[in-house]
This record gives C-alpha cells, structure tokens and sequence, in this order.
C-alpha cells in the first residue's frame, strides 16, 4: 500500500499491493495502514512526554473498532459524542476512566450508559444539560464528573461548518456565563466540578487560534479557583490540522503545538486531555476506487468511479481537497489530462474534483483518494441504496476486513412493510 506520511510528506510502499486488496475485496474500500495509525498516536502522545496528560482520540473521525483497538493497546483514551461510540470504544477494549463525553445534545440514556462505564468526564455544554445530568446521576447515587465545555469567541479559521469557538455557535457555555455556570453546578448533589474544556474548531492550520484560546482559559481557571471550584483538568479538545495537498497550508507539527501548550500551562497544575482525531486517523488511510468509464463531456473529460459522494463526503460538504493518485505508475511519456472526478449518484454535487490534472486513465485503472483515513468512512451513508463502504487495515505484509460490505439483503433487513389495521 502507497500512503502519505503525516510528517515529512514523502510516500512510502508498503507489502500490501492496493491492486489485491482491490481485487479480493472489492471497490471502493477504505485502506488503513495501522503502522501509520500507531506512528501518528505516537507523534501526539511523545510531544507532550512528562506532563500528566490524557489522549482520548476523538472517535467520531474514524470509529471503526479495529482502529479503535489499535489505539487503545498505546495507551489511548477516546472522545465520544454518542452511546454509539461509548459503545465502540468499551468494545475496543478503552476503559470508561479513559474516556471523555462531549457534544451538545447527550441523552438520558447516554448519560446513564456513560456513568455506568465510570468515565473519565462528562463535557457539559449548557445549563439544561447539566441539570439533566445531575438527575440521572442521583438516580444513581452517584456524582457525575463535569467540565464545561466553555465557548472562548475565538475563530479557528478555516472552513466555517467545523469552526466550533465562535459565540453563534452552538457549543459551549457563553464566555460571559461560564462563571455562574460553575456556581450553578457547585450546587448540585449529583455534580463533581473537574475541569474546564474547551474546543474551537477542526483543521486549524496555525497556532495563534490555540493560542488565544489557551490564553483565555488559563485565566478563567484561575478566577475559578479563588471563587473555591477545584479544577484539575483542561482539556483542550482537539482540532490540529493535516497537510491535504493542494494549495492546503501545512499546518503546525505536533511538536511545536505540545511546545506552546507547555508553554501556556506551565504551574497550571491540570491534567491535560486531548482529543486529537484528524491528525491520527486522516493520513493513515486511503480510499480506493475504480474507474468505470470515462466519458468525453462538451468541453472536459469525466473520470466516472464507482466510489461516490455517500462514501466520501467531505468533498462535496466542505469543496475539500484530496490528493488523487492513480495506482499504477503512469508512463514517463503520458502527458497529463484535466479530468472532472464524479461519482455514479444522482447529483451534480458528487463532485471529487475538478479539473484535476492526471496521466491519462482508462476504465478498470484503479485511483486512491490520499488523506482519507478521517470522516471518511465514518461520514459514510447508503445515499442511493449503495451498500456501506468496506475498510481493511494493512499490517506488514497482511491485511484484515475491519468492516465487510454488506449485500443488498443485509442493507435492506431493517425495512418492514407496514402491517395496518383493516
Ligand atoms: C468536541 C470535539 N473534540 C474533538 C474533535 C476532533 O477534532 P479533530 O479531528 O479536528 O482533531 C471534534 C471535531 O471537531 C470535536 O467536536
Ligand atoms: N467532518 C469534518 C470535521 C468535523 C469535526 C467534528 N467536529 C471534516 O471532515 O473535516
């Protein structure tokens, strides 16, 4: 397998030829190479050696269980945002005290499941949600651990559908009320305050914005403190962007965010959470397709794969960027071609790329979608009734199904013919 390595850029051949994966599994398919997986946990984890910190992937960019497992048997914790991914990640083998609970809209259910599991924290982002908790943890006889995710109005730049930090977003608590927030849950018998979090966006691209963020939270822990909360952890959510290709900015290294980090908490006196997703999963897998046809278009070439918009859809959702390569090195003397990449649904939106320069391509030549590794397959849907897209993860020289693609019978089991009263 050919993949792009998150630090230096360079491509790398691995003993899984793409081509029999392709061929013995079928395409489209999700690649993961759990080298790279375990390479970039390590890159994370290693730049903040010596401090207390916790790295709870955050599961939502690939979810899959198997990568899951791989991460956990390093050391991981896990994000989760749903009882799904709680699910997934006691499955994988993540104990509860390594997990953290975010998102704005947890149920009751949820927060039963979560307390069951004795997790970590619960990332509280509003007062309704918080009285919520309180009462499924008295009904437990037992206090739930909290950090409110405040909201700092900092802008994380990039794309504005995965920028979180600003005030018209929905996450968090207001800056303004993060304070009587805290007051508010010191009261209550089923609340533990532990921490502040925080989390202000996905593929940031500099430092300044953690900067700003850090910067604000740091001062609100220490207001908190001398109003007499105890506040032993910070998390900091995660967001650290990955080189895509393109005209993409290369963004921050690992080592120079633990570096700032460092700097900005040094004496706070917190452990430190992560929730790092796309920067572990996204370089370390690859979207394989099959080109179908080529069709000659009034004034451009169409590249028609059988991969489509339900599979990846980052692109057609955010105009994002994936570098395309074809598998089989082309001729030295084929002269490149602008094609228009789309896939076979009903709509002008599935759309990979435009005019994207490529060596000349025929139906049956296999191409992959690099930096595919994050939401990804966990973004997938059977738009079109097109079955799931299956993921297998390379390892030396093998390879597993970590996800099997369903039949049509499978995909359409949970459908029922209404059965109505006469
Ligand atoms: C609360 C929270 N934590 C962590 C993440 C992971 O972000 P990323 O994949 O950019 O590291 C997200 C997604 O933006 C998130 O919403
Ligand atoms: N789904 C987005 C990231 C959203 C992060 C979740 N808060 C992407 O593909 O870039």
């Amino acid at each position: 397998m050919r993949h792009f390595d998150y630090q230096s850029g360079d491509l790398h051949a691995e003993q899984v030829p793409l081509s029999r994966i392709a061929a013995e599994v079928g395409t489209p398919v999700y690649v993961y190479s759990s080298a790279t997986l375990e390479r970039h946990y390590r890159v994370f984890a290693d730049s903040f050696e010596g401090l207390d910190t916790l790295v709870a992937y955050s599961v939502k960019a690939n979810s899959n269980i198997a990568v899951l497992q791989t991460l956990a048997q390093l050391g991981a914790g896990a994000d989760v945002v749903s009882g799904g991914e709680l699910a997934r990640a006691l499955i994988a083998g993540i104990p509860g005290e390594r997990i953290v609970f975010s998102g704005v809209g947890k149920t009751r259910a949820e927060m039963s499941a979560a307390l069951d599991a004795n997790i970590h924290v619960f990332n509280v982002e509003s007062l309704p949600e918080l009285h919520a908790l309180n009462a499924v943890a008295l009904s437990k006889g037992v206090q739930a651990p909290v950090a409110f995710r405040v909201n700092p109005d900092v802008s994380a730049g990039g794309h504005e559908k995965i920028s979180t930090g600003k005030k018209e977003n929905k996450f968090g608590i207001g800056w303004s009320r993060a304070e009587a927030a805290y007051a508010e849950a010191a009261a209550l018998p089923g609340i533990e305050i532990v921490g502040v979090d925080v989390h202000i966006g996905s593929q940031i691209d500099a430092l300044a914005p953690f900067e700003a963020a850090i910067r604000k939270v740091v001062g609100l822990i220490g207001r908190l403190r001398d109003q007499g909360h105890r506040i032993h952890l910070f998390d900091i959510g995660g967001g650290l962007g990955i080189p895509y290709g393109g005209n993409s900015r290369t963004p921050p290294l690992p080592a120079d965010y633990g570096a700032l980090v460092r700097r900005l908490t040094r004496d706070l006196d917190v452990q430190m959470v992560f929730e790092p997703g796309r920067m572990i999963a996204g370089n370390s897998g690859v979207l394989l397709s099959e080109v179908l046809y080529v069709k000659e278009g009034e004034d451009r070439h169409f590249l028609i794969i059988d991969a489509a918009m339900n599979d990846l859809l980052r692109p057609a959702l955010y105009d994002a960027w994936h570098d395309v390569e074809p598998v089989h090195a082309p001729s030295p003397d084929a002269a490149s071609q602008a094609y228009d990449i789309v896939g076979p649904i009903c709509e002008s939106g599935d759309t990979f790329a435009k005019a994207r320069d490529l060596p000349p391509l025929s139906a049956g030549d296999l191409i992959v979608f690099h930096s595919a590794g994050a939401y990804g397959a966990a973004q997938s849907s059977q738009y079109n009734t097109r079955p799931l897209v299956p993921e297998v993860m390379v390892r030396g020289d093998a390879y597993r199904v970590i996800r099997e693609r369903p039949t049509i019978a499978d995909m359409l089991k949970t459908e029922r013919l209404p059965d109505w009263p006469d």
